[in-house]
């Protein structure tokens, strides 16, 4: 998909104050990432009735309007904006003191707003998402066939507010070819929504590549991303292709994207705009159909500020963004959560448990699930191992969310009747998941601030953290 345009992008800014206006003009001139084609272009009027009068006489990709006007206000002219034509996104601009109007314009169906005084970088990152995905939705309706009826979410459990916004944004994601970015804390679910995302989209057929960035050290890693040819360097006895190509026809999951080292992000960022991919030792591109889908827990806005990703694939790959909310925010799901993974485990246990019972169902709704869902899967996997009865109660729920308290003597006694080899593989392992999930509970799911209090290398804590926290077939 080419996002060149010929024509300039035309910006339609009503604001009657004339040094933001100068402020905009700075953040569009300066900060904004632009294809090398693409121009942009600025029209602005004072008011909202010259707004109107432009609207009407020219294209216009984008509207940035003053919520505080002279004559009509900002809110009124997106409601006029709307009954023109509901495609064009529309930006309102508030003093802090107004921001509550701001979100309730968002509400009826404005793109987003941007509060006064600006900071160039926010205002320039706001614009350059709404008008990367003007241009996707533009292109969409170019082409539109007709939507295929919504498929069930599986493997996606919980439906309340906030995840029925999400499982919205993944279907808005699947239908467009763009790269999807999904934020959220350890533990959200990221990597199964990529797969949502992947299963839902044209390129479901094909195959679902997961690249964990953390692996990544410089050197390398650029060859087990990209490939090599034979003879690139000692040890390339034979052509090989990379993991983004291993992706080819399908989706490629960039987890962790956070910590991909600066040299890899820069060559990413030209996979990403150029659609092609070149092996180490090469001097072919070869052209590369990929979904890519990124994750992070981490704040890519400041890793960029203090210069440790590349502004330029930070603005890429903010545009389709889709926020998980950590499952505090979302405790409505905790109790269909809770009996999914008791149904997995009774069934992969051979364990006939019934039901949780509400006290139990109450604690687990109080708990505030640092490491988010995998935790709450965790507490249910053990909670069925240990179970003795046909229920889950309160006592057991409780002494599972405190797990960390328990004497070491407890654990021996629960493996004695293993063999020594067997018992102390079990024991070990169980003390790798406690240790790091108690570390990510005292950081609130922070890798960074666990893994340094842990005095391990980032990528190592991950790597424990993938190897006893998460699970084959997840
Ligand atoms: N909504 C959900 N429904 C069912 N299972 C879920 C849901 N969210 C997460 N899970 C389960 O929780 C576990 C963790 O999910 P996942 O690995 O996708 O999280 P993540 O956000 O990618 O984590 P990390 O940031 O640590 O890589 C997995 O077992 C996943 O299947």
């Amino acid at each position: 998909m080419s996002l060149v345009k010929s024509k300039p992008f035309t910006i339609l800014l009503v604001e009657d104050n004339a040094g933001d206006v100068e402020m905009f003009l700075r953040a569009v001139e300066h900060e904004l990432p632009r294809h090398d084609a693409e121009q942009v272009e600025l029209v602005v009027a004072a008011r909202a009735e010259g707004g109107l009068k432009i609207l009407a006489e020219r294209p216009i990709d984008l509207v940035i309007t003053d919520i505080r006007l002279p004559g009509m206000s900002g809110l009124e002219l997106l409601q006029r904006i709307h009954d023109m034509n509901r495609h064009i996104p529309v930006i309102m601009v508030s003093w802090v003191d107004a921001v509550d109007t701001a979100i309730e314009a968002v509400h009826h169906g404005a793109f987003d707003y941007i509060v006064k005084p600006f900071e160039k970088f926010d205002l320039a990152m706001r614009i350059h998402r709404a008008m990367r995905i003007s241009e996707i939705f533009a292109e969409q309706r170019g082409s539109e066939v007709a939507d295929p009826a919504t498929l069930p979410f599986r493997n996606l459990i919980g439906n309340g507010p906030a995840m029925q916004k999400v499982k919205a944004m993944i279907d808005t994601v699947a239908k467009v070819p763009a790269t999807t970015l999904i934020i959220g804390e350890t533990g959200t679910g990221k990597e199964l929504l990529a797969k949502a995302i992947h299963e839902r989209s044209d390129e479901a057929d094909g195959p679902f590549q997961v690249v964990d960035c953390t692996t990544f050290t410089e050197g390398i890693a650029e060859s087990e991303l990209f490939g090599h040819v034979r003879g690139a360097f000692t040890g390339a006895v034979s052509d090989k292709q990379g993991l983004i190509e291993l992706g080819s026809r399908g989706t490629v999951f960039l987890d962790e994207i956070g910590d991909l080292p600066l040299n890899l992000q820069a060559k990413l960022l030209r996979v990403l705009e150029e659609r092609e991919v070149r092996a180490v030792g090469s001097t072919e591109q070869r052209k590369l159909a990929v979904r890519f889908v990124a994750a992070t827990n981490q704040d890519l806005a400041a890793k960029v500020k203090r210069g440790e990703f590349r502004k330029d694939l930070f603005f890429r790959l903010n545009v389709m963004v889709i926020h998980v909310p950590p499952l505090r925010e979302r405790k409505e799901d905790i109790p269909s959560l809770a009996r999914h993974f008791l149904g997995r485990y009774t069934k992969e246990f051979g364990k006939p448990i019934a039901d949780i019972l509400p006290a139990a169902l109450t604690e687990l709704i109080a708990y505030p699930w640092p490491g988010n869902v995998r935790e709450l899967r965790n507490v249910i996997e053990r909670a069925v191992m240990l179970a003795k009865q046909d229920t889950i109660d309160r006592s057991q729920v409780v002494n599972l969310l405190h797990a960390d308290r328990h004497s070491s003597g407890s654990i021996i006694e629960e493996h004695l009747h293993l063999p020594y080899a067997k018992a102390k593989e079990k024991i070990l392992e169980e003390f790798n998941r406690q240790y790091i999930q108690a570390k990510l509970n005292a950081h609130k799911g922070n890798v960074t601030h666990a893994a340094s209090e842990a005095g391990l290398p980032r990528p190592y804590f991950h790597e424990i953290m993938r190897r006893y926290l998460k699970k084959e077939g997840d």
